[in-house]
């Protein structure tokens, strides 16, 4: 597939990357305005142009990953000389209605939600599209299915999955920054305590998606009675841990919802 990306900062040059190394058989472009510093993706086989028109008429999948106030300039550039195309936005708070409105019925819109991890592989890649855009969305689905996990879901969820799975990388990677600072009060060097950290939380992970079972019947299995296991999960509740997170992300998506 000719997928040209517009947008080459955080998401969308992960996403390139992405595809550049676990996507097969695509041709890539990935454009922003100055482009000096993301040149390097050329190495990888990915085309960087600062014209956001690059031989867009011959791409199967339009990607935004551009802010949403960059959305109607870009826009104004590429619909003079788009036709029939799918635009794949990662815009957050943009629904497909305004896209779709925005790009006209020429224009197939599908919503997507990765995070960065799809530089990895490993991005859980929320999709929505509207009953009439399904066909055209599956080179989409397929696409982020190559990036890890590309659920489908229903649009009203979509600010929802922002949160938990775009901001979610960045809360998970609080979590395991707090582990190593605890790591090296208890005496590790940062290095080791944030190598063994980051493994505990890929090998927590692991175990939940291999089982899919509730987190809680894992934990039972770690917590040996009148252990230090219980000991410090009742101190970490004590003090909010979970309450936390949990009104952390609840202001996550009201500051989405506006
Ligand atoms: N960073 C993340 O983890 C995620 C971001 N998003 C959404 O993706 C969008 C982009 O976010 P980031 O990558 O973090 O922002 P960013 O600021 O790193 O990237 C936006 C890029 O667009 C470029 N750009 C600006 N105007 C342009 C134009 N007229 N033509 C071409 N390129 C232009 C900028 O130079 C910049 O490189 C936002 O809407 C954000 O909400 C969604 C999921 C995850
Ligand atoms: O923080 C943000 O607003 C964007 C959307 C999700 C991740 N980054």
């Amino acid at each position: 597939m000719k997928v040209h990306i517009i947008g080459g900062g955080n998401l969308g040059v992960a996403i390139a990357k992405g595809l550049s190394k676990f996507s097969q058989g695509n041709q890539i472009t990935v454009t922003r305005r100055n482009t000096a510093s993301i040149l390097y993706l050329e190495q990888l086989g990915v085309t960087v142009s600062s014209d956001n028109t690059h031989q867009i008429q011959e791409a199967d999948i339009i990607i935004l990953t551009i802010k949403p106030y960059q959305v109607d300039t870009v826009l104004a550039e590429i619909l003079p000389v788009i036709s029939n195309k799918v635009i794949a936005s990662a815009v957050s708070g943009l629904s497909i209605e305004n896209l779709q409105n925005k790009i006209g019925d020429g224009n197939s819109a599908v919503r997507i939600m990765p995070n960065i991890a799809s530089q990895f592989g490993a991005s859980a890649t929320c999709i929505a599209f509207h009953e009439k855009n399904k066909e055209k969305a599956q080179n989409t689905v397929a696409l982020f299915k190559d990036l890890g996990t590309a659920p489908i879901i229903d649009e009203k969820l979509m600010d929802a999955a922002t949160v938990l799975a775009a901001s979610g990388t960045a809360f998970a990677l609080r979590y395991i920054r707090a582990s190593m600072q605890a790591g090296i009060e208890i005496g590790f060097d940062w290095q080791t305590a944030l190598a063994i950290s980051a493994q505990t939380v890929k090998g927590a992970a692991e175990m939940i998606m291999e089982e899919q079972i509730h987190p809680e019947q894992l934990i039972d299995r770690v917590t040996t009675p009148q252990g230090c296991t219980i000991a410090g999960l009742n101190e970490m509740e004590m003090h909010g841990f979970s309450s936390s997170l949990i009104r952390g992300i609840k202001t996550s998506l009201k500051q989405i919802k506006g």
